[in-house]
């Protein structure tokens, strides 16, 4: 099969090649740095037209699943084989795309890479737990509880119901426990279930068997559960997980078996269930959206993490945390905060929570000169900054801060043709946030 690789060091040039790889039908590497492969391909996926493009590039920057140190593919998944990701020395997704199976000619196309990332390839351990309890921040009674609960919850085998607001540190809960538990040294593997397709989330937990499927990979794939055997697998947003595949979760929990797509006997397998989501599993449950056996099921450990609004004493070590740590990767020296910031911080509602404040010093962190100081707080904090003035001032304050911030999204929406990935980027809000803001303002998109 014809196959070239192009490499690409601008979003401009990475988004033809990718429309070039389209309209030839033919197979192409395209390596990029981070930057201009993300946004390529991500305007590539606009393109495309296709909102599972986007997910599905949104699935595997996520979980950067690697190349071995000499280039080849550590784990091809079949279902997003057109989407490889490559992660360099420092475990960044610098990025490689292959509409067809360009893989062999990784290894030749790396090494002509000129950026210096491309030599000291390592194989990211894509099946392991990255955060401990120690990378959890905070020093208050909610989280010295949760905290307990999660060293309590490593001791058993039971399956872990991580529930809480998005950014509240969901996916470091989960990870904790893994590397808690006497399973750390087997396999972990995060499955978001919201950002794969409806139609491939099946295949991806489950496998499935050879010829099962047009399209299907030769000699068939293990699918998620099957490869964290042994281990832990973390459901991550389970309550937007489709009602025919709760049922066959709820299989594996009763009967401890997999049974692959097109597959003809169950495979008996020994994996410990922590799921997490940021939605109302009850209210989901009463409007037939969740299986109520499920539901309970999943409910043997429940782990709360409270909301950043309820545990405001840990705001100044986390700032400190995120400074320390954005100042680091950045090379420069940490700079200070004024008293005025940090109290501005302290008395802000948190929508996103922790992520929203890590959001907020980077933001602050790269605007400023020296001590950062409260003007360098985003608007969309205002409301909260006069929250000195009267209950009603502030209200009135809020309702028309609102009002322009639901009309930004509209108009964001309408610019890039419903396509959220831009539209977050165009506002500087992450994804989470903007469907909390979607629901909140009751927006269709
Ligand atoms: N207590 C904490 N200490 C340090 N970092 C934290 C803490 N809580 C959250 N974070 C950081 O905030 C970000 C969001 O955390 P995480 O992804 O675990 O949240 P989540 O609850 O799973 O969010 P979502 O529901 O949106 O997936 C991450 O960068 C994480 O490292």
């Amino acid at each position: 099969m014809d196959c070239s690789f192009t490499l690409c060091h601008s979003h401009d040039t990475v988004k033809a090649a990718i429309q070039k790889m389209i309209s030839d039908q033919t197979s192409y590497a395209i390596i990029a740095d981070e930057k201009s492969i993300y946004q390529g391909v991500l305007t590539a996926g606009a393109l495309l037209q296709t909102k599972d493009f986007e997910l599905l590039v949104e699935q595997v920057m996520q979980d950067a699943e690697p190349l071995n140190e000499d280039g080849s593919i550590a784990d091809i998944r079949p279902s997003l084989l057109e989407i490889i990701p490559v992660v360099n020395h420092i475990k960044t997704v610098v990025g490689v795309i292959s509409i067809r199976s360009a893989f062999q000619y990784l290894p030749e196309a790396l090494s002509s890479l000129d950026t210096g990332r491309s030599s000291g390839f390592r194989r990211t351990p894509q099946l392991s737990a990255k955060y401990t309890i120690n990378d959890i921040v905070g020093q208050s009674k909610p989280i010295l509880l949760m905290k307990e609960q999660i060293i309590a919850a490593a001791k058993t085998r039971s399956t872990v119901m991580v529930l809480g607001e998005t950014g509240t540190g969901k996916e470091l809960a989960a990870h904790s426990i893994h590397r808690l538990s006497s399973r750390r040294h087997n396999a972990f593997v995060r499955v978001n279930c919201a950002a794969i397709p409806d139609n491939l989330l099946e295949s991806e937990l489950f496998g499935y068997e050879a010829g099962a499927f047009t399209g299907a990979v030769k000699g068939g794939q293990v699918g998620k559960f099957e490869a964290a055997d042994g281990g832990t697998i973390f459901l991550d947003e389970i309550g937007d997980m489709p009602l025919t595949l709760q049922s066959k979760i709820l299989r594996v929990l009763q009967e401890k078996e997999i049974e692959k797509v097109g597959g003809r006997a169950p495979i008996a397998i020994d994996v410990r269930i922590i799921a997490a989501t940021h939605r109302n599993l009850r209210e989901l449950v009463r409007e037939q959206k969740f299986r109520e056996d499920l539901y309970y099921r999943l409910h043997v450990i429940p782990i709360q993490m409270p909301p950043l609004r309820e545990h405001r004493e840990d705001i100044p070590m986390l700032v400190d945390f995120f400074l320390t740590k954005q100042a680091e990767e950045l090379g420069i020296d940490r700079p200070d905060t004024d008293r005025d910031f940090m109290a501005a911080l302290i008395e802000y509602d948190w929508p996103g929570n922790v992520r929203e404040l890590a959001n907020i010093i980077e933001l602050a962190i790269s605007m400023s000169h020296g001590t950062i100081t409260k003007d360098l707080l985003p608007p969309s904090m205002l409301p909260e900054l006069f929250s000195y003035r009267s209950d009603d001032e502030a209200a009135v304050l809020r309702s028309y801060t609102e009002e322009a911030e639901k009309e930004a999204i509209i108009k964001a929406l309408e610019i890039y043709g419903g396509n959220k990935i831009k539209v977050c980027d165009s506002l500087g809000i992450s994804r989470s946030s903007l469907y909390n803001k979607l629901k909140k303002y009751d927006i269709d998109a």
